[in-house]
């Protein structure tokens, strides 16, 4: 289980912006239940960052975010970093620290109460569950980009919340590390009974891995649901675009085939 209570994530007419110009408005989404992940898609400046950050309660916002009995938006920085790991968009900074002092420290930095043993054993886990053991002794600095990420990545999941917001986790991954992250933070999400909700471009990863979708467009939730229902050839129109195909794979996924982008 997570390392604090948890509960399922409510948001009722919540609002956000930046200064005057409204992003997303009278948002409802919810209730999410435990053990969910959750993808968070829609065109390029929709407010998906917004959103997570909303809820991270880095962005001011009116309305409800709850997340079981806890009302997020009032709840001081020290508690909230025990319920939510909010992984943002850009990487961690290449500095000398080594991949196994980074996420030490940042575990250690809002985890002061465990002790040594225990922060080296999460810190060890979680590197194992990433496959990141051979990175763990290599500078920042001297790091790719996708290896920087997968590093800010660990020092989200180390912190077992009960909330994970995770920004566009995989968008500066391969094929294979793509994979393997959407398969750790999948079972970690389930093994943990925590809520993930993953902003997302690569719609097919959020439909072959995700229990539900929340698309993004005009300011609200275009559709929200399991993949299947949600994503349809009109959805993809209003949310994208685009003239597209949702069809099935041999596997039986979902899967959206792009054919042309319309005129705006
Ligand atoms: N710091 C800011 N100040 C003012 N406007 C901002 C700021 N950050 C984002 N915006 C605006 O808010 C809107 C939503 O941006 P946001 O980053 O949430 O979109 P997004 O859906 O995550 O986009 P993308 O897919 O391109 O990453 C955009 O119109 C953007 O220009």
């Amino acid at each position: 289980m997570s390392d604090a209570a948890g509960g399922p994530l409510r948001l009722e007419d919540v609002s956000v912006g930046y200064g005057r110009t409204p992003v997303l408005s009278h948002l409802d989404i919810g209730p999410v239940a435990p053990g969910s992940l959750v993808a968070v898609v829609g065109s390029n400046a929709v407010g998906k960052s917004t959103l997570l950050k909303a809820i991270a309660g880095l962005r001011p916002a009116t309305g409800g975010i709850r997340l079981g009995d806890t009302d997020l938006a009032r709840l001081p920085l020290a508690k909230r970093v025990r319920l939510v790991g909010y992984l943002s968009q850009s990487l961690p900074q290449p500095t000398s620290l080594v991949a196994y002092e980074a996420v030490t420290s940042a575990f250690r930095a809002v985890r002061g109460d465990l002790s040594a043993d225990e922060v080296e054993r999460r810190v060890e886990e979680v590197f194992a569950a990433l496959g990141l053991r051979g990175l763990a002794l290599r500078r920042l600095s001297e790091m790719s980009g996708g290896q920087r990420q997968m590093v800010g990545l660990a020092q989200v999941l180390v912190r077992k919340p009960p909330l994970l917001l995770l920004d566009e986790p995989t968008s500066a991954l391969d094929l294979r590390w793509q994979l393997n992250v959407l398969e750790t933070v999948r079972g970690i999400t389930r093994g943990e009974n925590a809520i993930c909700l993953i902003a997302i471009h690569d719609v097919n990863l959020a439909l072959r891995f995700c229990d539900a979708v929340i698309v993004l467009g005009g300011g609200g939730v275009l559709a929200a649901g399991a993949p299947e229902d949600v994503m349809t050839p009109d959805l993809l129109r209003r949310a994208y675009g685009i003239e597209g195909r949702v069809e099935r794979c041999s596997r039986g996924f979902p899967i959206v085939l792009s054919d042309r982008a319309l005129s705006v």
